[in-house]
C-alpha cells in the first residue's frame, strides 16, 4: 500500500464571535495518497474553505485550530516553525483560492507575482523567473504569455485570472494541490477547459489533489473519492461511484436530489429541504437532524457515531443500526 502523503486527523477549527463559537471544522479525518484526487462538497457555509485554510495552518483570528493535527509527509504543520511552514507552503503543497481577485496583488502585474514564488522556493534570479512565468501561463493555455506576463489582474479576463492562478499554484510542481473552487464563477465553456487542464497537468506530474467543490458534476469528473460535509463534520464519504450511485446519507441523497438533471430523471424535488443550521448554534444530536426525512428520536438527542458501509464510512443512525461495523 502506498503512504499518505497527507493526513488530517480528527481537525476541529473554531471561530469565536462575538454572537457565539463557530464549529466551522468539528472533527474532520481525511487521507490522501500520492497523485489522488479527492473531492469535498456540501452546501455553502459547511466548512470546506475552512477546512482547506486549516490544512495550510493559514487560520488566523478570530479563528483558531482547536485540535486534531495536519501530517505532511509525516510532519505534523502544526508544531512547525514559521519557516519550515512557509516553506512547505508554495513549494511543496500549494493553494488555489476562491476568489482570485482576493490573492493576486491588484498593483502588481501577473509575471511579477509568479516570479516571486519561483524567486523565494526556487532560488531563482528575476530574470529566470520571469522566463519560467511565460512558460507556465503558456503551460495553462494563455494566449499570447510573452506578452500577457507584464499585464496587471483587472487586464486578464475571469478565466485567466483563474489561469493565472493555477499557474502560480503549479509553479514549483507541488505535491499536494488544495483547489477551493477553482472554476466557480466562469461560464461552462471555460470551466470545462480548465478542469481539462487541471486534470492533465495533474497526470503529467502525480500531483494529489484536494478539490472542494459545492459541484457534483466537477467531483465525478474529477476525483476517485469524495468527502460530504455537512455542518463541519464529514457525513459520508467514500469512492465516488458508490456515494454517487448508492448514496448512503438522507444528506448526499438531498444534496443528488438537488442536481436538477437527476431531479427531473428520478421525478424528485429539485431543492434541497430547509435552512442549513447556524453553525454558532447547532442542534444536538445528528447536525442534518432538522432536516432529515428520516429522522428518529435518537438522532435528536445523541450525535451518530461513524460506521463502515461497504466502501462507504457513513455518519448515521440508521446505518449504524442496521448492524455496520463502527470506526
Ligand atoms: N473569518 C471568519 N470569522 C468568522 N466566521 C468565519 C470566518 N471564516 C469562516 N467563518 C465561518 O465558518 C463557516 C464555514 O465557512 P467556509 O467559508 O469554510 O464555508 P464553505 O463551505 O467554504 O462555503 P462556500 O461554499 O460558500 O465557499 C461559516 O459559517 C463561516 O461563516
Ligand atoms: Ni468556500
Amino acid at each position: 500500500m502506498q503512504e499518505n502523503i497527507l493526513e488530517v486527523s480528527n481537525l476541529k477549527t473554531y471561530f469565536d464571535v462575538p454572537r457565539g463559537t463557530v464549529k466551522a471544522v468539528d472533527g474532520i479525518s481525511l487521507t490522501l495518497k500520492p497523485g489522488e484526487t479527492i473531492g469535498v462538497v456540501g452546501e455553502s457555509g459547511c466548512g470546506k474553505s475552512v477546512l482547506g485554510l486549516s490544512i495550510l495552518n493559514l487560520i488566523t483570528p478570530p479563528g483558531r485550530i482547536k485540535s486534531g493535527s495536519v501530517h505532511f509527509k509525516g510532519k505534523n504543520l502544526f508544531s512547525c516553525s514559521e519557516a519550515e511552514l512557509s516553506h512547505i507552503r508554495g513549494k511543496e503543497m500549494a493553494m488555489i483560492f476562491q476568489e482570485p481577485l482576493r490573492s493576486l496583488n491588484p498593483v502588481r502585474t501577473v509575471g511579477d507575482q509568479i516570479a516571486e514564488v519561483l524567486q523565494i522556493h526556487e532560488g531563482m534570479s528575476k530574470t529566470e523567473a520571469l522566463q519560467k512565468a511565460v512558460q507556465l501561463l503558456k503551460q495553462v493555455e494563455v494566449t499570447d504569455p510573452g506578452r500577457r506576463v507584464h499585464n496587471y489582474p483587472h487586464e486578464f479576463s475571469g478565466g485567466m485570472r483563474q489561469r493565472a492562478m493555477i499557474a502560480m499554484g503549479l509553479a514549483c510542481n507541488p505535491q499536494v494541490l488544495l483547489a477551493d473552487e477553482p472554476t466557480a464563477g466562469l461560464d461552462v465553456t471555460i470551466q470545462a477547459q480548465i478542469l481539462d487542464l487541471m486534470k492533465r497537468l495533474k497526470e503529467s506530474a502525480e500531483m494529489a489533489m484536494l478539490l472542494i467543490t459545492h459541484d457534483l458534476a466537477i467531483v465525478s469528473q474529477m476525483c476517485s473519492r469524495v468527502l460530504v460535509m455537512y455542518a463541519g463534520q464529514v457525513v459520508e464519504q467514500g469512492s465516488v461511484r458508490e456515494v454517487l450511485h448508492h448514496p448512503k446519507h438522507p444528506y448526499t441523497r438531498a444534496l443528488l436530489d438537488a442536481i436538477p438533471g437527476a431531479a427531473k430523471d428520478r421525478n424528485r424535488l429539485g431543492v434541497l429541504k430547509g435552512i442549513s443550521p447556524d453553525p454558532a448554534d447547532l442542534p444536538q444530536g445528528c447536525h442534518f437532524h432538522t432536516r432529515c426525512p428520516n429522522v428518529t428520536e435518537k438522532c435528536r438527542i445523541e450525535e451518530p457515531t461513524e460506521v463502515v458501509d461497504g466502501e462507504t464510512v457513513v455518519k448515521c443512525w440508521a446505518r449504524a443500526e442496521k448492524g455496520a461495523i463502527t470506526v
